[in-house]
């Protein structure tokens, strides 16, 4: 029987706030200036920031407007939220994504940590990116599949609940099967436990089918069928920031 994860109890209520947005190009801009507005205030107060940053499609605009920002981005770590077994090079990998719509313009002074590298091993991998992990990122965007999940953690993964409780900050997941995949199964994830630890979590959402399946995963609680529900979970109580227009 699947271990079903209750949302947290009352004494550490998982919250969100909704952000509805009037259309794509609203979208865009807020989500990049909160981006840009809590590294700017990081970067008052600390020697360096970190930032996680989603693959899929949603996020691209986002990516690119938040490029734009002038930041102290040499002082900016960017980081992975997930990665598929692929080569930073290979155009399908998020590394490529993140090269191709994000390190561009103001943002090409940041310092990029990609999780794959030649000749580098799934473990290998896994344990490089627990060792960056151990500076805590302080924003972290997250997106989201029409079947529920997020970064690469998807209903019906191999060992789910052995994942979804796990102590370290990433996982290898392997997801065969699941769909929402796609081609690429192997895969490297920040685990809930590694999401918790980010203060400032932005869920970049869009249309009525998004919504309508968030919405769907908060009723049921089901973390293991809504991995999303992850996303919610703060060791900090500070609430998820959902970003959403149709
Ligand atoms: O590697 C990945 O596939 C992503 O990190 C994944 O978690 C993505 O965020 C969702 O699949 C949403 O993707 P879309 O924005 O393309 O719908």
């Amino acid at each position: 029987m699947a271990d079903r994860t209750p949302l947290p109890t009352p004494d550490a209520p998982a919250t969100y706030a909704f952000h509805e947005h009037a259309n794509r190009e609203v979208w865009t801009w807020s989500a990049a200036v909160a981006i840009a507005a809590e590294l700017r205030r990081e970067l008052i107060v600390q020697p360096r920031a970190r930032l996680l940053l989603s693959g899929g499609q949603t996020p691209a605009p986002v990516y690119r407007a938040l490029s734009q920002a002038p930041l102290a981005w040499e002082r900016v770590d960017v980081g992975l939220v997930d990665e598929r077994w692929l080569l930073p090079d290979d155009p399908d990998s998020n590394a490529h994504l993140v090269h191709r719509e994000f390190l561009r313009d103001h943002a090409a002074a940041a310092h990029f940590e990609p999780m794959t590298q030649p000749g580098r091993h799934l473990e290998g991998a896994v344990a490089t990116a627990n060792a960056h992990a151990r500076r805590e990122a302080g924003v972290a965007v997250f997106g989201m599949g029409e079947d529920g999940h997020t970064a690469s953690l998807f209903p019906g993964m191999a060992d789910a609940e052995r994942l979804l409780a796990s102590s370290r900050d990433y996982v290898a997941v392997d997801a065969h099967g699941c769909p929402g995949a796609q081609q690429w199964p192997r895969r490297i994830s920040l685990t809930p436990r590694g999401m918790a630890r980010i203060a400032h979590r932005l869920l970049l959402i869009q249309g009525a089918r998004k919504r309508a399946v968030f919405e769907q995963a908060l009723a049921s609680g089901d973390r293991t069928r809504w991995p999303v529900l992850a996303t919610l979970e703060s060791t900090y109580g500070t609430p998820l920031d959902v970003h959403w227009c149709a």
